[in-house]
């Protein structure tokens, strides 16, 4: 597979913080590639280094087959769609999305051609007249995205590009952006610290922590496999439970929490006796009525929400707190609060991990 960036151990320092600390990674032609992570953790750092706004102190950058670390941004074939928008306010939407076309001195029915079809892609043609003033926060945004993508550029890099606008719009958007990426098949490098738009949108996501890259992988693999304790916090929800490792039988470990034992797999080498955490996603848990097996622990019904498609439980277990979410099953009464129950679940939807794991 070709690559459309590269990036090798490139690292970035402003003053005395270290923002971008020996970072490696490649993303693949016509790839949806999102770097994801918390406020600070040096996201949109690691994208103006890509785009030329910032120079590295130490590594090296590619673009497609050249090495680009030290070219402006200018010379380099990526654009860069902001979260502010970032449109000429005086021009129509046809002529900012048409202007760097105009720059380059395209002739006429090249820019006319061009410009048709990228707002042909946006779905926003019959608002070619209009100024950004006289269009929605989506609407702008979706200019701003025309304009980025009219020049056919290798990769388009997205800072947070959605999250100026409200719920709904936002839903809709990361539709209509995935959509054009896989139209298109431009490589897109999509800056976001909402975990939800990262698994709905990305072949595949980089989890950045404190400068660092912790994870590389699918939405599923970061989901199902996170590599620490951070990246399974981080991304979707989960119960973690400190108890000591009592058995270790291959993959199966047996966790003493108290007077119960419960069983997960080992997620990394961990020795007998060491303290652990357990993380259980809500939706991996069962709930019934009576113990069904060893390890079905006892526990009791504190708080429940009904959704509608499924009900949220929140469960205590001797003395900890737990998330359970059940999906909506015909003809089943969701538990009341004060209901005592029985927890279980596989052992393979439970990750161990030793407790002094980065969290
Ligand atoms: N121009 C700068 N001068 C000094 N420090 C900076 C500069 N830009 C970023 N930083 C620092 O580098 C670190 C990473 O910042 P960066 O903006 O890349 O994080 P981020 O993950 O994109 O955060 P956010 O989601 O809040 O935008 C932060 O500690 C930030 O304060």
């Amino acid at each position: 597979m070709k690559s459309a960036v590269q990036l090798e151990q490139v690292s970035k320092t402003y003053d005395t913080v270290q923002a971008v600390k020996e970072v490696t990674l490649t993303v693949n032609q016509g790839e949806f590639f999102t770097l994801l992570g918390a406020s600070g953790c040096g996201k949109t750092t690691l994208l103006r280094l890509i785009g030329g706004f910032e120079i590295p102190n130490s590594g090296k950058i590619w673009i497609g087959n050249q090495d680009v670390s030290r070219l402006p941004a200018y010379r380099r074939n990526v654009h860069t769609v902001f979260q502010d928008y970032a449109l000429f306010p005086h021009l129509s939407v046809f002529e900012n999305v048409g202007f760097s076309l105009q720059v380059k001195r395209l002739s006429r029915d090249e820019v006319h051609t061009r410009v048709t079809d990228a707002l042909k892609l946006v779905q926003l043609l019959e608002m070619r007249d209009r100024l950004p003033s006289q269009l929605s926060g989506g609407q702008r945004q979706r200019v701003a995205i025309a304009r980025a993508i009219v020049d056919h550029p290798d990769v388009l890099l997205l800072d947070e590009p959605l999250s100026a606008l409200d719920a709904k719009i936002r839903v809709e958007l990361r539709e209509e952006l995935k959509h054009l990426q896989r139209q298109t098949g431009i490589s897109f490098v999509y800056v976001t610290h909402d975990q939800e738009e990262a698994l709905a949108l990305s072949d595949r996501i980089a989890v950045l922590h404190n400068g660092e890259l912790l994870q590389i992988g699918t939405p599923l693999a970061v989901y199902e496999h996170p590599v620490n304790l951070y990246v399974a916090e981080f991304i979707g929800r989960a119960n973690f439970l400190a108890g000591v490792l009592v058995q270790v039988n291959g993959k199966q470990g047996q966790i003493k929490i108290d007077d119960q034992v419960v069983t997960g797999t080992l997620a990394a080498e961990i020795s007998p006796n060491s303290a652990v955490k357990v993380v259980v996603r809500p939706e991996n848990i069962n709930f019934t009525a009576e113990a069904t097996s060893d390890t079905a622990c006892a526990a009791k019904i504190i708080q429940s929400q009904y959704l509608g498609y499924a009900t949220s439980y929140l469960v205590e277990m001797s003395g900890l707190e737990f998330h359970v979410l059940e999906l909506r099953r015909r003809g089943a009464t969701p538990y009341q609060e004060g209901d005592r129950v029985f927890l279980s679940w596989e052992w393979q939807e439970a990750l161990i991990f030793p407790a002094t794991s980065d969290n």
